[in-house]
């Protein structure tokens, strides 16, 4: 029984029009029950499957809200690119078919893929479904729906095609698919790009509506959960200048973006009118959020410190995102070489393990913070688990477990919020320790700077007060010189307000000290001024006097509340004691003297004129004598 005669036999309108070959559809047994005989009905459906067993039709079950369309399909492979509808038309009909319901391209695959099926419309009236092709980064899929009579409808969709000029403006791939009553259709789609998670699925309108409200809700919540710990990481990094929040932060941002990629959301909301953007933007994102956790591990892990060498094997994995995001921008066109996606790939293979492995050294060398690490890691692969046991069977399908993948990279990217919290706590605690520490330092120093200064100034005070009393003696009798005598006075000055206590001032010059010089030699001259020195240092009755050499054999003594009798008094016992002084060289040593009253109006000079006019006199008149000053008051 040929195809024709079949299609007539199932009560489809007869068409002599070159078309696909018909072979089974599931209405078939309400035809059947039309004829005469469930015998030849039998036999027919037999011959049917045996000549094309290839171009299996089928009727979408119009109760069920979506059909897979995996055990429908056929695939034919154009490496070239070169194939047109009416070579693959015929190629069907010839059932020239790469695979059995096997695509022929392995992984992400440039190359174009022609995908066939049939379909049937048993109904009396029209009915309406919609043809999801996902994963919806594929760059272009093209429709093609071939009526009974060879009359073919175009429809254009895929990541590369603008949302405005798709024929459903939705994140997913939708192709409309109207089937007139009791219609017959071969349906064709070109694929370019595909790889070898793609998936058709027949869905009613309003069923795929309804499940784009779900898949929305999941998404929203997940890109808001993730979007709002970015921001507030990066708001915290602008802060902190911590890097690990910084590269977290990068991360975060760029999964999201990966996520809005696969997903179809980017290209529906975020670059609706950049076509060029298309499959290349998933593998730029994927790669800058792998690259971006690798930095974050170096960061966050200490490996400079706590893994020197591992780290060196980490960084040098970065090369493989690299190369992708260098592929990104300098391969040109909407499509990346097939080898970009499988380094991608590679990049999540090898990087992965190596960021676990950093996360276990880390923690075995003293890191408490990487068990959180490793926590989210475990949080993220725990999710992939659950959507791993879901496909193999062993878990029930329900929207949680649906989105198992999503809560666990959610929980990862929580944990190592948390992880980072706990970072900086750490850091903080370290920091104020540091400021502690540094701040008893700092006051220890204090403390031994201000001993030392203390010391020193002490030691300046001393050294001072040596040059001082250097500079104010003579070195010879050990009393002052005659620069004290102007400190002195000017001291007095201040202290003496009134003139109620009578002082005197005496000039005492020892007489012919040339003449003891000349014949017991100097030496002999200085040990009796040295005698000297120590007698006015002493003088009689225990008066205080400030005694000072005022030249060579000159001395001048100030005796303050001492009347000019007193000192006469007291010159007179200096003189009795000179006499033994010089002895056993000199026998008869004497000086001359001179005394000037102290008013507190006269100046120094007038009195030391006065004194020394006294003592010339002293002299004049025979030496060894005492003078005293009478007219001072002319005198000034
Ligand atoms: N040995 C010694 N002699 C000194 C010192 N200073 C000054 N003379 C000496 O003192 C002498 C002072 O001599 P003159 O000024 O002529 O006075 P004089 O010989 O004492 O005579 P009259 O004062 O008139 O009695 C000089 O020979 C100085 O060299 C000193 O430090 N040591």
């Amino acid at each position: 029984m040929t195809t024709k005669e079949l299609r007539q036999h199932n009560g489809f309108p007869p068409s002599d029009q070159e078309g696909p070959q018909f072979m089974f559809e599931a209405c078939l047994p309400s035809r059947l029950q039309q004829r005469s005989t469930l015998l030849v009905q039998l036999m027919a459906l037999l011959c049917l499957l045996l000549s094309c067993r290839a171009s299996l039709a089928f009727t979408p079950d119009t109760t069920s809200d979506k059909v897979a369309l995996a055990p429908y399909l056929h695939f034919i492979a154009d490496p070239e690119g070169k194939l047109t509808l009416d070579a693959i038309r015929q190629a069907t009909a010839q059932n020239q078919f790469d695979s059995d319901g096997v695509p022929p391209q392995q992984g992400y695959d440039t190359r174009p893929l022609w995908i066939t099926f049939s379909l049937a419309n048993p109904d009396m009236q029209m009915r309406t479904w919609w043809l999801q092709i996902s994963p919806p980064y594929i760059q272009t899929a093209d429709l093609y729906l071939v009526d009974e009579h060879g009359q073919v409808q175009h429809f254009r969709n895929g990541a590369g095609v603008a949302i405005a000029d798709r024929p459903e403006p939705r994140a997913a791939i939708l192709l409309p698919l109207q089937l007139a009553a009791q219609g017959y259709y071969q349906v064709y789609v070109r694929l370019q790009s595909s790889n070898q998670r793609m998936q058709l699925t027949l869905w009613q309108p309003n069923a795929y509506s309804r499940h784009e409200v779900h898949q929305q809700f999941s998404y929203g919540l997940f890109f808001g959960l993730l979007l709002t710990m970015a921001l507030y990481n990066l708001y915290l990094f602008s802060i902190t200048r911590n890097r690990a929040q910084g590269w977290y932060s990068l991360y975060v941002v760029a999964f999201v973006l990966y996520q809005a990629a696969i997903s179809g959301y980017a290209y529906e909301y975020l670059w609706p009118a950049q076509p060029w953007l298309g499959t290349k933007s998933n593998n730029l994102f994927g790669a800058i959020a792998i690259l971006a956790m690798l930095m974050f591990s170096h960061s966050f892990l200490h490996l400079r410190q706590l893994a020197p060498r591992f780290r060196y094997t980490l960084l040098a994995a970065a090369a493989l995102p690299l190369i992708v995001i260098a592929g990104f921008i300098l391969t040109p066109g909407a499509f990346y070489p097939a080898w970009i996606p499988q380094l991608l790939s590679a990049s999540v293979v090898v990087l992965v393990p190596l960021c676990i492995i950093a996360g276990i050294l880390a923690w075995r060398r003293g890191l408490r913070l990487a068990r959180l690490y490793l926590l989210a890691w475990a949080s993220a692969a725990a999710g992939t688990l659950v959507y791993i046991g879901f496909l193999l069977g062993y878990l029930p399908d329900s929207w949680l477990i649906q989105q198992s993948i999503r809560i666990g990279v959610v929980l990862e990217v929580l944990v190592l919020a948390a992880a980072l919290g706990e970072r900086i706590r750490t850091l903080q605690e370290e920091c104020d320790l540091a400021q502690r520490d540094a701040e008893q330092a700092r006051q220890t120093l204090k403390e031994r700077l201000e001993v030392k200064l203390a010391e020193r100034t002490q030691a300046m005070r001393d050294v001072n007060a040596s040059l001082m009393r250097e500079s104010h003696t003579d070195a010879l009798t050990g009393l002052f010189n005659r620069r004290h005598l102007d400190q002195y006075w000017s001291m007095r000055r201040i202290s003496v307000h009134t003139d109620t206590c009578p002082s005197v001032l005496i000039l005492l010059d020892l007489d012919h000290f040339k003449r003891i010089n000349d014949t017991y030699g100097h030496d002999t001259g200085d040990r009796i001024l040295r005698k000297l020195g120590k007698l006015l240092g002493n003088p009689p009755g225990n008066k205080r006097l400030q005694a000072i050499r005022w030249g060579g054999e000159e001395f001048l003594l100030i005796a303050e509340n001492t009347s000019v009798e007193e000192a006469q008094r007291l010159c007179a016992a200096l003189q009795q004691r000179l006499l033994p002084l010089g002895q056993p060289d000199v026998e008869h040593l004497t000086a001359s003297m001179g005394i000037a009253p102290i008013s507190r109006e006269t100046s120094l000079d007038t009195v030391l004129k006065a004194a020394d006019i006294a003592l010339y006199r002293a002299k004049s008149n025979g030496r060894n004598r005492i003078e005293v000053a009478l007219h001072l008051e002319q005198l000034s």
